[in-house]
Order: structure tokens, then sequence, then C-alpha cells
């Protein structure tokens, strides 16, 4: 049995890995953290609390799953580090400083951090780089996210992997990237990958990568219905890292895709 943490138990995500930790037939939860509502923990019988590095001190644990936040799993990576313990981050919403903090923690542990665990979504991505090498610089490019009225930090995690996959494919730069249009903003430059945001309701997480030419557009989808799937992929990306080497993975190192960058 894996013996894993969950931190953000009390979160959205954090309650269907709950569940789905209590399925898995070869995972064992030890121990769960949450921030203000740490108290509705007790109930789990394992340690708890609000500081992660406590219940790992406690827990003899071998992963930590954490759903948090940017801030958040940037201690949690390194309070993981000072104790040799494997890490699977699903938070989002990196600066690229937070990202070099996580990459050092990952220097003495194997860290799987991944803007997105579901599994069809990393196919998509994978497939949104063959399309953009396929079709090269005759068509222009937009990136669509929809999410619920809850979601923190835009655009999506996701999105920003599929800008910088599609980016890389086609041998432009962060300086391609264009993340709102208002007012008198020009005709579209050739090169520009757009990066668009919509919030509300309950929706769990939409992306579109559209490529749109002259007299014909692709548009490639997903649509994600429910959070299992994000779970059951950060489920195996938990198996696939405990007892890795020390580095920095993402969701194509868990699945054997070669990298997209
Ligand atoms: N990789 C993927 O596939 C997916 C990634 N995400 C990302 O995961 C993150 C969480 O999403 P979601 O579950 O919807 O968010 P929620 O707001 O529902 O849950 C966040 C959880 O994290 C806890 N938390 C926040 N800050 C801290 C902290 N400093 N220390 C300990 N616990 C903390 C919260 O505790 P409390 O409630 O007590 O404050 C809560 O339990 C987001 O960054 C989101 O973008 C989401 C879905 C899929
Ligand atoms: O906050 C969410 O809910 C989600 N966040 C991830 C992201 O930012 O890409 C993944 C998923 O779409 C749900």
């Amino acid at each position: 049995m894996i013996r894993t943490v969950l931190t953000g138990a009390t979160g959205r995500m954090g309650a269907t890995l709950q569940r789905l930790v209590h399925d898995a037939p070869d995972l064992e939860l030890v121990g769960a953290t949450a921030r203000g509502q740490a108290a509705q923990l007790g109930s789990l019988g394992v340690p708890a609390g609000d500081d992660l590095g406590r219940v790992l001190d406690a827990a003899r644990a071998q992963v930590v799953i954490d759903f948090t936040s940017a801030e958040a799993s940037v201690t949690h990576a390194r309070q993981c580090a000072e104790r040799g313990v494997a890490l699977v981050i699903g938070s989002t919403g990196f600066t690229p400083e937070a990202r070099a903090e996580v990459a050092r923690s990952a220097a003495s542990i194997p860290v799987v951090l991944a803007p997105n665990t579901s599994v069809g979504v990393n196919v998509v991505i994978r497939m949104a780089a063959e399309l953009a090498r396929v079709l090269g610089d005759g068509y222009d490019v937009e990136v669509l996210e929809a999410h619920h009225r809850m979601k923190k930090d835009a655009p999506s995690g996701t999105a920003l992997k599929l800008a910088e996959v599609l980016a890389a494919a086609l041998g432009r730069g962060q300086e391609d990237l264009t993340f709102a249009r208002h007012g008198q903003v020009g005709a579209r430059p050739k090169k520009e990958i757009g990066v668009q945001t919509l919030r509300g309701g309950d929706v769990v997480g939409e992306h579109t990568v559209f490529f749109y030419g002259e007299g014909e557009r692709i548009e490639l989808t997903h649509r994600a219905t429910s959070r299992d799937q994000f779970g059951l992929g950060a489920l195996r990306a938990a198996r696939w890292v405990t007892g890795r080497a020390p580095g920095l993975y993402d969701m194509a190192d868990v699945l054997g895709f070669p990298r997209a960058t």
C-alpha cells in the first residue's frame, strides 16, 4: 500500500481525492491537511491539521498529493524535500519564481508538477502540438478556456501549458502570447497566439484550441464533466512518482509521452 497524504483535503479536488484514495486498492490515506477548515478532517482518523510538516512527521508518508494553491505548493514542496517524501502537485497559478522554487525542491525529491492530471487533456495537449507542427504558420491559433465561478487563477494552468506547447511547436516565444484584447488593437499579428478566459457557474473545465485558416477552421476541444478524471490521473501520477529518482516531472513523463516542451 502506498502511504498517501492529501493536502487541501477539504477542497473541491481534495474531496474528490479522499473518495478515490479510499476506493483505490493500493493507496492508503495516512494524513490530510487543509487551511481554515482543517478541523473538519478530525473524522478521518489520520494525522491532520493545517501544517504539512507536522502531519508528515506523524504519518510516515511515501507520497503527498497537493491540490491547493501555487503559494501553498511551494511551501509543501520544501516540507516534502526536507523529509524525502515524493510529491504530486496539481495546483495552478505558478509564477516563474514559484516554479523555480519547486524545481529547487525537486533536486532532492521526485515531483510531478501538472496543471492538468486528466489523461484526456494530456492527449489533447499532444495532439495540439502535432496539429500546430503540421499546419504551420498558415493558421491563426487561439486557446479558449472556461471554468467555474470560484476559480481563482486566470488563464487556467492548462491553457498556459497549451499556449507554451503550441508556441514551441511553431517556433514562437512568450512574446507572441496575447491574453486579452480590448480597444483599438489593430489587425491580428500573424504570429500571435491568443489565450482567452471565460468564468461562470459550475463549469468543471473546458479547453479548445482553434486553428483558423482561410475557408476552414479546426477546433480541438476537451470538456471535463466531473473532477474524477483529474483525481484518477493524480493517483496514477502518485503511483508513478513514488520511489522515482529526484527530479521535476510532468504528466507526459507519467504517461510515457515524449516531452512536448
Ligand atoms: N491539475 C489538475 O488537473 C487540476 C488542478 N486544479 C487546481 O488545484 C487547485 C485547487 O483547486 P480546488 O480544489 O478547486 O480549490 P478549492 O478552493 O476548492 O480547495 C483548495 C484547498 O486547498 C486548501 N488550501 C489553500 N491554501 C492552503 C494552504 N496554504 N495550506 C493548506 N491548505 C491550503 C484549502 O483549505 P481551506 O478550505 O481550509 O482554506 C482547500 O482545502 C487550484 O490551483 C486549481 O486550479 C483543480 C482541478 C484540476
Ligand atoms: O481550477 C480548476 O477547477 C481547474 N484547474 C486546472 C487549470 O487551471 O488548468 C485544471 C482543470 O481544468 C480544472
